[in-house]
């Protein structure tokens, strides 16, 4: 990074004591003697993000100055989590603050605790956008990020009788002291109306009006060089939509509904994670976000530019998979209708502005509207993709069957996404492949090179030097600073595997990481877990292609085992697992249920519970995962092959040290290439030999039929041993297991439990266990952000660093 942007020098801690006592003083309006944590927390914020204030101006002026090219980076979810801790870090100041407020009697953890997460995201797809923008401002690439700034972000999960119960979520029920609200940058975004034509030209009269309100929040980068902006609107009712005279009248609610309405496109955050609802509010959620991005992105631009053929070399937008999708069409809409610009310069010109990421391949999280409903909410974005469905037919030649943009009356947004994208990119080498192969092959013929991939990424600010301080320090103190931005420099560890002091300390830090834990662990969920146990963590969106099944029947299995032979020596396990399932995915609920009834009976059995202990701390999210994955010794990724897109978590557990348990699916194949083959538990079948199971009838039943352990598993279940006072819970399981089993759980299951093993042979051998950890950290260099931003910035955004 070229030290251009010096950053401002750190304050002194008197110097930052005052700007502290200030701000708790003048913008919370309370006294030391007075002040709550919650008070501490908000002064503290402010006088973080005081420091924050200059780089974001500096960082936006030069980029106005140097009329440098932007990226806009539009998704509909971003997961943000907390702010204070990653800011003061990213800041220089996280010395400063622990230190002044020492002299308060205060830890920073304990103030900073009380901040609420910015869930607004379901899972990889959100957490991914965070990391990226923070890479982005740390690599000077002048961006925005563009979302919407939901009332409730992803719901809060408790556990009823083991079952899963969704309450709202409230971060904005206290003050957001990273929130800057600008109420002069605001759109008109319409919907529905009619459509005429006048001279040739169609013009969309929408009929109806909601108003798209900014509010801006600072994202620094790591050294405080740089900060980009990530932009979130707020729907607001466009004029006052009160009713007066209904409310005269008596009728209160129906004054209020129009205003209801508008505000209802920011409200809440849909909690789906693969299942495409179809909803109407979704979309118009959807298309909110994108009209209100591009509107602004076009009058940046013309502030700058006349020429909006010029777009491509000034503009690049980055789709976060299909939601945005609709930006093609509302791109060519305003070129077409607003400005005069000729249909099919426009789309040239569209196509070279927009990129499109995918992140999944699963057939039912293909957004796919109806026709009816977008002809009923954007009907001139209906008419414009109908022509561009007809241009892309013509491209197809004579081609006897040609894909369709619009068929069975319905608009596939990812083929829409893909015709209207100059890169289309896939997150690991595996899925891009498969991207090509399975989902866009007649595109791929027809557009080669479009399709480029670029493996997913995780931030190491967040994810190692704030999670886990105590391994970064270790770090630092060995290599030395500076792999925080440069994350193969980790490699230089490797020599300190075969060194027992470093391995020793490596295990301190782990050790270290395992008490915080449990200590939160016992404090807020009252989970009580020994900390020389092997902690064995699986925490991400509960989806049957995950396979938390897998993972609860091997317990299971284990729990039995045991009980056949407690004095076998078996290494004590904790089995933690974390995650929420979407509200109507009924399947999903059911296997968290069955997490908890199988805790349930193995944590009080007296004859196991000190070697076996099942964990499943509710509401797992951003926060949770900074104090559980340090602490993990084994990490489960056990996906169904060429199901798993990517994966991010796994790359958040190798790099705090936990060794891989998993399938050759998603990152797992290039984190297995990059760690070592012998530094990873492998197991499993590959894509082609999934397809070719799949294709045999009956591999359930012949898979079970060779698995004795498996079938004493499910016989358990069946025998209520689970659920003494159901015994049918799990009937619509168990008949799955047998006669479906789409996953392939039972044919994996056997060579799950070989590498399970395997994993405990090697864990009883502490140095040679220490040996791959360390391996593991020392070669996931590769897996940093910053290399995956690098990568969009030359093969799709065409942007410099202005660092
Ligand atoms: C329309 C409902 C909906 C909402 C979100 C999604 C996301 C694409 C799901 C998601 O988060 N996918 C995950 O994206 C990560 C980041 O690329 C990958 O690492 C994960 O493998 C992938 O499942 C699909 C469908």
């Amino acid at each position: 990074l070229r030290d251009a942007a010096a950053a401002q020098p750190a304050p002194t801690p008197a110097q930052f004591r005052q700007a502290l006592l200030r701000h708790l003083q003048y913008t919370v309006g309370k006294s030391p003697q007075k002040a709550s944590l919650f008070d501490w927390r908000i002064a503290l914020s402010h006088a973080v993000r005081d420091h924050a204030v200059d780089p974001w101006f500096n960082a936006t002026r030069r980029t106005w100055d140097e009329d440098r090219k932007r990226v806009y980076y539009l998704s509909m979810e971003f997961l943000i989590g907390r702010l204070l801790e990653d800011q003061a870090i990213n800041l220089g100041l996280r010395e400063v603050v622990v230190q002044v407020l020492g002299e308060f009697g205060l830890s920073f953890a304990e103030v900073a605790e009380g901040e609420p997460d910015a869930a607004l995201g379901n899972g990889g797809l959100g957490r991914l956008a965070a990391c990226y923008l923070e890479s982005m401002a740390t690599m000077g690439c002048p961006a925005y990020g563009y979302g919407l700034r939901y009332e409730h972000g992803l719901f809060r999960q408790h556990f009823e009788n083991g079952r899963q119960i969704e309450t709202p979520e409230n971060w904005l029920a206290t003050d957001n002291p990273w929130d800057f609200t600008r109420p002069e940058v605001a759109y008109p975004v319409g919907f529905g109306g009619a459509l005429a034509e006048h001279n040739g030209a169609w013009i969309w009269s929408p009929g109806s009006q909601v108003l798209a309100s900014a509010h801006d929040t600072p994202v620094v980068g790591y050294g405080g060089k740089w900060a980009n902006t990530l932009r979130l609107w707020a729907a607001m009712p466009s004029a006052d939509l009160f009713d007066l005279n209904r409310f005269n009248a008596g009728d209160f609610a129906a004054a209020s509904e129009p205003e209801a309405l508008a505000r209802s496109l920011s409200r809440v955050l849909y909690p789906n994670d693969t299942t495409d609802g179809g909803k109407e509010l979704r979309l118009s959620q959807e298309y909110f976000l994108t009209s209100a991005s591009v509107q602004d992105i076009l009058r940046r631009y013309l502030a700058a530019h006349q020429d909006l053929l010029k777009l491509p070399e000034f503009v690049a937008i980055q789709m976060n998979d299909t939601h945005p999708a609709i930006a093609g069409p509302e791109l060519i809409r305003l070129l077409v209708d607003e400005h005069g610009v000729n249909f099919d310069t426009a789309v040239q010109t569209v196509t070279g502005v927009l990129g499109y990421t995918n992140h999944t391949l699963l057939p039912e999280a293909l957004e796919r509207w109806s026709v009816g409903l977008m002809r009923k909410v954007l009907p001139r974005h209906l008419q414009i993709i109908e022509t561009l469905d007809t241009q892309f037919i013509q491209l197809q030649g004579s081609a006897p069957d040609p894909v369709r943009l619009v068929s069975n009356d319905q608009v596939s947004m990812g083929d829409l996404a893909f015709a209207t994208s100059h890169k289309v990119n896939g997150v690991s080498a595996l899925h891009t492949e498969l991207v090509s192969k399975d989902l866009f092959p007649v595109h791929n013929e027809l557009h080669p090179g479009r399709i480029v991939n670029i493996t997913n990424g995780i931030t190491p600010r967040r994810w190692l030097k704030l999670a886990n301080p105590s391994l970064a320090t270790l770090i630092t103190d060995t290599i030395g600073a500076g792999w925080e931005t440069d994350l193969e420099r980790l490699r230089e560890l490797e020599p300190y595997a075969d060194d027992p002091a470093f391995r020793d300390a490596f295990g301190r830090s782990k050790r270290q990481a395992k008490e915080h834990f449990t200590g939160w662990l016992a404090q807020e969920h009252g989970i009580e877990l020994p900390a020389d146990a092997l902690f064995d963590a699986q925490v991400k969106r509960l989806h049957e292609y995950k396979r938390q099944l897998l993972n609860i029947l091997w317990t299971i299995a284990h729990w039995q085992r045991i009980k056949r032979d407690p004095q076998a020596g078996w290494a004590p396990r904790v089995k933690i697992f974390g995650g929420k399932a979407a509200p109507s995915y009924h399947m999903a609920k059911l296997i968290i249920q069955l997490i908890n009834d199988v805790a349930n009976v193995v944590n009080n059995d007296p004859e196991t519970s000190h070697l076996l202990r099942v964990a499943y701390p509710p509401n797992y999210g951003v926060s949770m995962a900074e104090k559980l994955i340090p602490a993990a010794d084994l990490s489960e990724q056990i996906s169904t092959a060429g199901m798993e897109a990517s994966g991010t978590g796994n790359m958040k557990f190798a790099l705090n040290g936990a060794l891989t348990i998993g399938t050759l699916d998603g990152a797992n194949v290039e984190i297995r290439e990059h760690v070592g083959a012998e530094n990873f538990f492998l197991f499993g079948l590959t894509t082609e030999q999934v397809a070719e199971r799949r294709a045999q009838p009956g591999h359930a039943r012949t898979a079970l039929e060779a698995s004795q352990t498996l079938r004493d598993v499910l016989q358990a279940i069946a025998e209520g041993v689970f659920s003494p006072d159901d015994r049918h819970r799990y009937d619509g399981l168990l008949d799955a297991m047998w006669n479906s089993d789409w996953f392939l759980v039972a044919s994996d299951f056997e060579d799950y439990d070989r590498a399970q093993s395997e994993v405990a042979d090697c864990y009883g051998d502490p140095d040679r266990w220490q040996r791959m950890a360390i391996l593991n950290v020392a070669r996931m260099g590769y897996f940093s952000s910053d290399r995956s931003i690098r990568e969009y910035m030359s093969q799709i955004w065409n942007v410099e660093s202005a660092l």
